[in-house]
């Protein structure tokens, strides 16, 4: 299912006296069908209630959302039909069993095979032997996975996750990584608010940061080339000065330092320029131990982002 936002803004109005907070202002999204679109943006930019509005928790103050076919504040019931929601702090009925807290969830949602479903995502997510323990004796990870599932009952198109991994283990955090690529293989939208910039590098084709408005949208790929552009690592057995001037002289190379014994060069097209380049610093005499691509991380990404707007 496709999502799309226009103009979507959410105003809220605290305490008399107060200014109003604008949480969320003329936000253009529009999330393709099937992809994995992460959230990013600091504490407080808005992703929770873009997430809320977005599942017709709270209604937007202006612009319009449209889920599938379905907008936001006609269609409601149809869009809670056909969305999962794991928000940050879900939360269970400690007292009863897991099985029991996804019968109660089933119910309400108006699954129709209760048991079948049940069953099927507590074996899914490995909470199967666990399933008659009480919630309240359940790890955080268990708990994490036991809201994945939850979300999930009603086979929802569309998933909204909310911090995933956060406060997970390493392994408890790969196996929600690994669930979240298996529901993706299956065709669902899914929408990932995360900090963890790691992890929305791996699992998201396409990123939004945003601050209360939008700053930028793209694959992490292209956001890393529009901001750094593409750099090149020779390691040399030891830089000469004229072999940097000679890489200096190519019309294509747009820039070139040096750290250490290694030259950096920016270049546009680096498959189709490296090979020259290697050529000529082999004939003039240079020792090439390694040649690769100096990678930025989706954190430099985000990070120059959001300096550029003072941050
Ligand atoms: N119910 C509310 N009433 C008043 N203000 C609110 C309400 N919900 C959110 N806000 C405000 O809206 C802004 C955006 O909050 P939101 O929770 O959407 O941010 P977030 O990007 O999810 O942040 P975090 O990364 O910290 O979870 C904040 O300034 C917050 O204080």
């Amino acid at each position: 299912m496709r999502i799309i936002t226009e103009n979507l803004t959410k105003i809220f109005n605290t305490r008399r006296n107060q200014p109003p907070i604008v949480a969320v202002e003329d936000l253009n999204l529009d999330i393709h069908p099937g992809e994995v679109f992460g959230l990013l943006g600091p504490n407080g930019a808005g992703k929770t209630t873009t997430v809320r509005m977005l599942t017709t928790l709270i209604a937007p103050t202006a612009g319009q959302a449209f889920v599938g076919p379905w907008k936001v504040g006609r269609d409601d019931r149809q869009i809670r039909q056909s969305v999962g929601l794991l928000t940050e702090a879900p939360g269970m009925y400690e007292a009863l069993s897991a099985e029991k807290n996804l019968t109660i969830y089933a119910r309400l949602y108006n699954v129709r095979d209760v048991k079948g479903q049940v069953e099927k995502y507590l074996r899914m997510l490995g909470l199967w032997e666990r399933r008659a323990d009480p919630v309240g004796s359940f790890s955080k990870g268990m708990r994490q996975k036991l809201a994945i599932a939850r979300a999930l009952l009603h086979e929802p198109q569309v998933l909204f996750l909310d911090e995933p991994t956060s406060g997970l283990d390493p392994e408890a955090a790969k196996l929600v990584r690994d669930f979240i690529e298996e529901l993706e293989s299956e065709g669902r939208t899914i929408v990932l608010c995360t900090h963890n910039l790691d992890e929305a590098e791996r699992l998201c084709h396409r990123v939004v940061i945003f601050k209360t408005r939008l700053i930028a949208v793209d694959t992490p790929e292209n956001l890393r080339k529009r901001l750094f552009g593409r750099k090149v690592v020779f390691h040399l057995r030891q830089v000469q000065p004229q072999w940097v001037e000679l890489l200096r002289s190519f019309p294509f190379v747009e820039e070139v330092s040096t750290l250490e014994n290694r030259i950096i060069v920016g270049l546009p097209n680096p498959e189709e320029q490296n090979p020259v380049l290697v050529r000529r610093l082999v004939e003039a005499g240079a020792e090439i131990q390694f040649v690769g691509e100096l990678r930025h991380t989706l954190e430099d990404v985000y990070l120059r982002t959001l300096q550029g707007l003072g941050e």
